[in-house]
C-alpha cells in the first residue's frame, strides 16, 4: 500500500479534531466560569512576571469568503472609532483590577484587520494599551497586516509605537483562485508592503497561506510558492483550508464542487513545504516554516516551542491577557473568552463590568493532558521524564493511552522508555493522535478536517 493510502486507512481524511491552540479548546468553555473567575485571576497575577497582551480588531473593509476569523465588514470608521471607546473602557477596568506594576513582555494585535485604523487611532489605542501595560525595555510587538488594506503612514505609526514584528496575509497569489475567495491582492501591492516593512525596521515578518482552497492546483500552488520565496519572509504558516459553512456563513459563497479533493488537498500540502524545506526554511510543528535563524526556529531547536491562540509562538509568558470581543485570555487559573459579539462586548465595558463571559478552570488532569498535546502539536513527542518533573506520578496517567496509541499507530509512532514520538512519516496524524489525548473529545463540537 501506498504510504498515503495507509494513512488514510487510519483517518487521515475522515478526522475532525481540534487545532488544540488551547486545553481544553473553546467548544469547551462553560459560562460557569466568568468575570468572577476573571478578577480573581487578574488581581492575583505577579507583578513580577512580565505578561502578553492580544487585542483583537474585528473589522475588515472586504469579508474574503474563506475566512473563519470572528470579524465584521464595514465601509466606514464610526463602528471602529466606538470599538476603541469599548477597548478603553475594557483597559480601565483591567487596569483597576490587575496589581499596579504589571509590565507587557508581548504586544499582539490580531483580526480581522487591525490595519483598517488610521494612523491617528493607531496611536490613540496603542498610547492606550502601553498607559495599563507598560512595556519591558525589550518587549515585542506584533501585527497582522493586510497589505491591500494599508500605506506607509500607517506603517510608520504602527513603527512608531514599536512595532517589530508583522505577519500580512496572503493566502494565495493565483489570481482564479483569489476571485474564488473573494479576495483580490495583486503580487505588486503585496510586495510594496513587505518593502515598506522591511523600511520600517520590522525584524520578522510572517506570511499567512492557506492550501486547499477552491481551485488550486499543483501549478497554481508552486507560483505562489516561488513569488512567497522572492518576498524572502522569516516565516511561512501554511494553514490548511477549514471549511466550517455553520461557523462561518461567509463561506457559504464558497463553490464547494471547485476545492480540490483529499489526495490534491494532501499533494498541495506536501508541495509547498517541499519547496520551503529546498529554500532551507525549517519546518515548524505542523503547519509553519522558519528561517534557521528566526526566533521561531531557534525556539524548537531548544525545546521552547509553544503553542497559543496565535498558533505557534516561542512566547514564554505564562499569562496571555485578551483584550477586545471574543479574545481569550490564558490566566494562571484557566481560560477566559470574552463576549464574542461586538454588541455584547461594548455593553458589558461600558457598564463597567469585565468582558469576559465564558470559560475554564483548569484542573491539574487538563494541565498535564494540555502540555501532553502541546508537546505533540510542537515536538511530535510526549517526553515522559519532563511529564513527571512537572506533575509527579501523575504523569503515569497517561500511561493506558501511550499504550493505546502504540498500538493503533503501530507504524508512525514509537515508544521509547515510556516517551512517546511520532515519526516524520506520521506527522500528518498530529491532530488525531493528540485527540486521543483529550479527554473532552466526545462533547459534540464540531471541527475541520485534520490535515
Ligand atoms: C489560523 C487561524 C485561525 C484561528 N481560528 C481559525 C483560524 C483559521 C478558525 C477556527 N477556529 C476554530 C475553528 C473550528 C474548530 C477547528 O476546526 O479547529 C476554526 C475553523 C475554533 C476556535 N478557536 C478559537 C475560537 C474562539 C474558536 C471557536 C469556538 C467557538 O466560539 O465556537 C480560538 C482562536 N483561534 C484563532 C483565534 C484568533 C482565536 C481566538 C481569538 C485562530
Ligand atoms: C489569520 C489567518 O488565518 C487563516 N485563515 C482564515 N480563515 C481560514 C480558514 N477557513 N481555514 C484556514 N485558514 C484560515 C488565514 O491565513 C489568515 O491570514
Ligand atoms: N486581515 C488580514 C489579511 O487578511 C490579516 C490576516 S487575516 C486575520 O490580510
Ligand atoms: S482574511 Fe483577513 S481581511 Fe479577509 S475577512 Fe479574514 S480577517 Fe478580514
Amino acid at each position: 500500500m501506498k504510504q498515503i493510502e495507509r494513512l488514510e486507512s487510519l483517518g487521515l481524511f475522515d478526522a475532525r479534531v481540534p487545532r488544540y491552540t488551547s486545553y481544553p479548546t473553546a467548544p469547551v468553555f462553560s459560562t460557569k466560569t466568568g468575570a468572577a473567575f476573571q478578577h480573581e485571576a487578574l488581581a492575583g497575577l505577579d507583578p513580577a512576571e512580565a505578561v502578553s497582551v492580544y487585542l483583537h480588531i474585528p473589522f475588515c473593509e472586504r469579508l474574503c469568503w474563506f475566512c473563519a476569523c470572528r470579524t465584521q465588514g464595514t465601509k466606514t470608521l464610526s463602528p471602529v472609532e466606538s470599538y476603541l471607546d469599548a477597548l478603553e473602557a475594557e483597559l480601565a477596568i483591567v487596569r483597576d483590577t490587575i496589581p499596579e506594576d504589571l509590565r507587557m513582555g508581548r504586544l499582539h494585535w490580531g483580526g480581522g484587520t487591525p490595519t483598517i485604523l488610521p494612523p491617528q487611532m493607531i496611536h490613540r489605542l496603542a498610547e492606550a494599551v502601553k498607559r495599563v501595560f507598560p512595556p519591558i525595555q525589550d518587549w515585542e510587538f506584533s501585527v497582522e497586516i493586510d497589505p491591500t488594506m494599508v500605506d506607509r503612514a500607517k506603517i510608520a505609526a504602527l513603527a512608531e509605537q514599536g512595532m517589530n514584528r508583522a505577519s500580512i496575509g496572503i493566502q494565495d497569489f493565483d489570481p482564479v483562485v483569489q476571485a474564488a475567495i473573494g479576495r483580490e491582492q495583486p503580487f505588486d501591492v503585496t510586495r510594496a508592503c513587505v518593502d515598506d516593512l522591511r523600511a520600517a525596521g520590522v525584524t520578522s515578518l510572517n506570511t499567512d497561506l492557506v492550501y486547499g482552497l477552491p481551485h488550486q492546483s499543483q501549478a497554481r500552488q508552486a507560483d505562489t510558492v516561488a513569488k512567497v520565496l522572492t518576498l524572502d519572509p522569516d516565516r511561512v504558516a501554511l494553514f490548511g483550508y477549514a471549511h466550517v459553512p455553520w461557523m462561518s456563513k461567509r463561506q457559504k459563497l464558497i463553490d464547494e464542487a471547485a476545492l480540490p479533493g483529499d489526495h490534491a488537498r494532501h499533494a498541495l500540502a506536501r508541495l509547498a513545504g517541499a519547496r520551503f524545506e529546498a529554500a532551507g526554511m525549517t519546518p515548524i510543528g505542523i503547519d509553519h516554516f522558519a528561517k534557521a535563524e528566526d526566533d521561531l526556529a531557534r525556539a524548537q531547536q531548544e525545546g521552547r516551542l509553544r503553542r497559543n491562540f496565535q498558533g505557534y509562538t516561542a512566547d514564554d509568558c505564562a499569562t496571555l491577557i485578551g483584550l477586545g470581543a471574543s479574545s481569550i485570555s490564558r490566566l494562571p487559573g484557566g481560560y477566559l473568552q470574552n463576549a464574542p459579539a461586538t454588541a455584547a462586548y461594548s455593553q458589558r465595558v461600558a457598564a463597567g463590568i469585565l468582558a469576559g463571559t465564558k470559560g475554564h478552570v483548569l484542573t491539574e488532569d487538563d494541565r498535564l493532558r494540555g502540555r501532553a498535546i502541546e508537546m505533540l502539536m510542537c515536538d511530535f513527542r510526549i517526553d515522559r521524564a519532563a511529564l513527571e518533573r512537572d506533575f509527579g506520578p501523575a504523569a503515569s496517567r497517561l500511561d493506558p493511552t501511550h499504550s493505546l496509541v502504540a498500538a493503533q499507530y503501530a507504524d508512525y509512532v514509537v515508544m521509547e522508555e515510556g516517551s512517546l514520538s511520532i515519526q516524520p512519516e506520521g506527522k500528518p496524524l498530529t491532530r488525531i493522535i493528540a485527540s486521543a489525548y483529550d479527554a473532552y473529545i466526545a462533547n459534540g463540537a464540531r471541527y475541520s478536517q485534520a490535515s
